[in-house]
C-alpha cells in the first residue's frame, strides 16, 4: 500500500513509474505532466513500443469505437509521440481523430486507475520496458524510479484497503445547530479523509434519524459558488436535520463527483464552451459520475448507524447504500435556489442523471443573481 501511495505522488509530480505485470513491464507518465524532456527522459530509459492509454469515456467522446467497459492503447509514432498525445489527448477539443487503437489490457487498465485515484487527468503514456534496459534497471536499484507490479494496484483497490479509521473528534457548535459533533475519519491508505457531523444528541436522536450525505465542493460550500446548489445543500441540511431531532451529516472528499477539484475546474472550462456536466467529464475521460460509496458505508456501520431517512435527490446514492446495507426507510429532497449560472447543471441532472429535480427545474429563474 505504501508503495501504491508514493506511485500515486510520483504519477502527481511528473516522475514515471515503472508497472511490472504477468507478461514484461512499462514505464508510465501522465500525461497532464508530459514535456518534450520527461519523453524523451522516458525514451532514454525504455526501448519498447510507446502508446497513449485513455479511457473509454474519452475515447467515446472523441468519436472512437471502443469494447463495452473497454480502455484503450493507442500506438504512437515515437518521433512525434508528445505532438500526437497532445493532440489525442491535450487539446481537450479535438473529436476527430481516428488513430489506429486496441483494447487497453489489464495491466494498462490498472495504470489509468491509478492516474484516476490521483485525480489526474486519466490518460497516460506507456513505454514497454526490457531487462537490457540497463539505465532504468541502475534506476529502480538507487530509488530514482519507482517499480510496482500490477498485482500491488489491484490489492490497494481492494475494499478493505480504504477501510476509515475513526482519528479525533470534538464539539463543534454551527450556526445552524448549536450541538454538533464532528468525528474524523482517515481512509487506511492514510490519503483520504472524511467527516462524520454527529448534529444534536445522538441519545435523543429519532429512531430513525436523518442523513444528509454530502460530497465535497470546495466552490460550492465554502465560495457560495452560483454554478451549482452544494453551499445551499449543505447549510440547509445541517438546519434541517437539527430540526427534525438530529442526524448525520456525511461530509466525504469526493470533490468533484470523485474526480478532484483541478479535474472540475478542468470540466468548468468546457462547460464553457458549451458542453453540459456530463459531457465535459467524459470528454476529459471520466464516466458520469466516479464516487463510491463503501468508506461512508463503512463509517456509518462504524457509528452504529443501519437505517436511515436519506436527504438526497440522487438515485444512485440510495442504490449504492442499500448496496452496501444501509436500510433507507425514507427520503427527503434537498434544495438549493435555481439560478442563472446553476440552471443548465440541475437540468441536466433531472434529465441525464435521473435527479429528482423536475420541481425545481421546472420553474423560470427568478430573481438574477447579482
Ligand atoms: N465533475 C463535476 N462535478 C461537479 C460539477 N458541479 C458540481 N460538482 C460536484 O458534484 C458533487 C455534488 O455533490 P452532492 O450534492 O453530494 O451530490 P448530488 O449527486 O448532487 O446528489 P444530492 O445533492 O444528494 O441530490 C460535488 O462533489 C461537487 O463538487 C461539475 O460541473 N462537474
Ligand atoms: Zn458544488
Amino acid at each position: 500500500m505504501q508503495r501504491i501511495r508514493r506511485a500515486l505522488i510520483d504519477l502527481r509530480r511528473g516522475e514515471p513509474v515503472h508497472v511490472t505485470h504477468p507478461a514484461g513491464a512499462m514505464l508510465v507518465l501522465a500525461l497532464e505532466n508530459l514535456s518534450d524532456s520527461l519523453m524523451a527522459r522516458a525514451r532514454s530509459l525504455a526501448s519498447g513500443e510507446v502508446r497513449l492509454l485513455m479511457t473509454r469515456h474519452r475515447a467515446r467522446a472523441i468519436g472512437m469505437e471502443t469494447a463495452p467497459g473497454e480502455d484503450l492503447a493507442v500506438p504512437l509514432d515515437t518521433d512525434d509521440g508528445v505532438a500526437t498525445a497532445v493532440t489525442l489527448a491535450g487539446d481537450l477539443t479535438t473529436r476527430s481523430a481516428e488513430p489506429v487503437a486496441r483494447n487497453a489490457r489489464a495491466d494498462e487498465q490498472a495504470a489509468l486507475d491509478l492516474a484516476r485515484q490521483a485525480t489526474l487527468l486519466p490518460a497516460l503514456i506507456a513505454l514497454d520496458t526490457h531487462d537490457d534496459d540497463r539505465a532504468l534497471v541502475d534506476d529502480i536499484r538507487n530509488g530514482e524510479i519507482l517499480s510496482v507490479d500490477v498485482a500491488d494496484i489491484h490489492a490497494a483497490g481492494i475494499e478493505n484497503a480504504r477501510q476509515p479509521e475513526r482519528i479525533s473528534e470534538a464539539q463543534v457548535p454551527l450556526a445552524d445547530s448549536e450541538q454538533s459533533r464532528f468525528i474524523l475519519y482517515r481512509e487506511a491508505d492514510g490519503l483520504l479523509e472524511h467527516v462524520a457531523l454527529m448534529v444534536g444528541d445522538p441519545d435523543h436522536w429519532p429512531d430513525t434519524p436523518a442523513l444528509r450525505m454530502h460530497s465535497a465542493c470546495l466552490t460550492g460550500d465554502l465560495f457560495g459558488s452560483l454554478r451549482c446548489d452544494c453551499g445551499e445543500q449543505l447549510r440547509s441540511a445541517v438546519g434541517t436535520i437539527a430540526d427534525e431531532g438530529g442526524g448525520i451529516l456525511l461530509y466525504l472528499a469526493q470533490e468533484g463527483r470523485g474526480i478532484g477539484l483541478a479535474n472540475k475546474l478542468r470540466a468548468y472550462g468546457l462547460q464553457d464552451t458549451g458542453l453540459d456536466t456530463v459531457d465535459a467529464d467524459r470528454l476529459l475521460g471520466f464516466g458520469a459520475d466516479e464516487r463510491r460509496y463503501e468508506v461512508a458505508a463503512a463509517m456509518l456501520d462504524d457509528l452504529g448507524i443501519s437505517r436511515v431517512r436519506l436527504m438526497t435527490n440522487n438515485p444512485g446514492k440510495i442504490a449504492a447504500l442499500e448496496r452496501h446495507g444501509i436500510q433507507i426507510a425514507g427520503r427527503e429532497a434537498v434544495h438549493g435556489a435555481l439560478n442563472r449560472h446553476n440552471e443548465r447543471y440541475l437540468t441536466t441532472k433531472a434529465e441525464r442523471a435521473g435527479h429528482w429535480l423536475d420541481d425545481v427545474v421546472s420553474q423560470s429563474v427568478g430573481e438574477q443573481p447579482r
